[in-house]
C-alpha cells in the first residue's frame, strides 16, 4: 500500500499534535455546553476518533453517513446523498461538524443548511484538512488542521475507489493509480 503514495504530506506524528491542539482548545470552547459532535463518515472516523480522545469535557457524539464522490470520482458529483441521517435530535444544540477535508465544499455547505433548518442553537466546523482551491461551495470552516494544495489525497479518513483510509498519514497517491 505505501508503495502506490507519491509523497507523504502530513506525517502521523503531525497529525497526533495537530488533534491534541485542537482538542485543547474545544475543550475550552464547549466546556459546560454538553455540544453533540457529529462526525461525517466515513472519512471522518480516524480523525474524529483522534480528535475526540482530546477533549476533555462531558460530550455527545452522533454520525451521519453522506457521499458525492464514490467509486473512482476524484471530482464531486455536486450531489450529496444521505446514506444514514442523525439518530439525536439538534433543535437548541451546539454542534460541532467534524470533517477530514473540505475540497468543493458541497458537502458541508450542505449539512450546514440542512442543521440551521432544523434549529441547531450553534453550528462550527473542524476539518482537519482544507483545499481552498478546490472550493466551489461559499463555507468555510471555523478551524482548520492544515492547508493542502490542490492534489487529490488519501489516507487517515480519505479513500480512492475506498481504499487508503487505514493509512495513518496523508499523502498524494501516485497518479497511475487513478489513471489505469
Ligand atoms: O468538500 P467536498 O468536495 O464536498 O468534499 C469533502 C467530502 O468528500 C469526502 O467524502 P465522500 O463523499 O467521498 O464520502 P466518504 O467520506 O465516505 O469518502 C470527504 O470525506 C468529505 O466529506
Ligand atoms: O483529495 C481528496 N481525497 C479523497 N477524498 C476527497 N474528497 C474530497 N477531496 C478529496
Ligand atoms: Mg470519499
Amino acid at each position: 500500500m505505501d508503495q502506490e503514495i507519491k509523497e507523504i504530506l502530513i506525517t502521523e506524528e503531525e497529525i497526533q499534535q495537530k488533534c491534541k491542539e485542537i482538542g485543547a482548545q474545544l475543550t475550552e470552547e464547549y466546556d459546560g455546553k454538553f455540544p453533540l459532535a457529529i462526525g461525517v463518515l466515513k472519512g471522518a472516523l480516524p480523525f474524529m476518533a483522534d480528535l475526540l480522545k482530546n477533549i476533555k469535557t462531558h460530550l455527545e457524539m452522533d454520525f451521519m453517513d453522506v457521499s458525492s464522490y464514490g467509486g473512482k470520482n476524484i471530482r464531486s458529483t455536486g450531489e450529496v446523498k444521505i446514506i444514514k441521517d442523525l439518530d439525536t435530535k439538534v433543535e437548541g444544540r451546539h454542534l460541532l461538524i467534524i470533517e477530514d477535508i473540505i475540497d468543493s465544499g458541497q458537502t458541508l455547505s450542505y449539512l450546514v443548511d440542512l442543521f440551521k433548518y432544523r434549529k441547531a442553537k450553534s453550528i462550527k466546523i473542524v476539518t482537519l484538512i482544507d483545499k481552498p482551491e478546490g472550493r466551489i461551495a461559499d463555507i468555510k470552516a471555523d478551524i482548520v488542521g492544515f492547508q493542502v494544495p490542490n492534489e487529490f489525497l488519501v489516507g487517515y479518513g480519505l479513500d480512492y475507489d475506498e481504499k487508503y483510509r487505514n493509512l495513518p498519514y496523508i499523502g498524494v497517491l501516485k497518479p497511475e493509480i487513478y489513471n489505469r
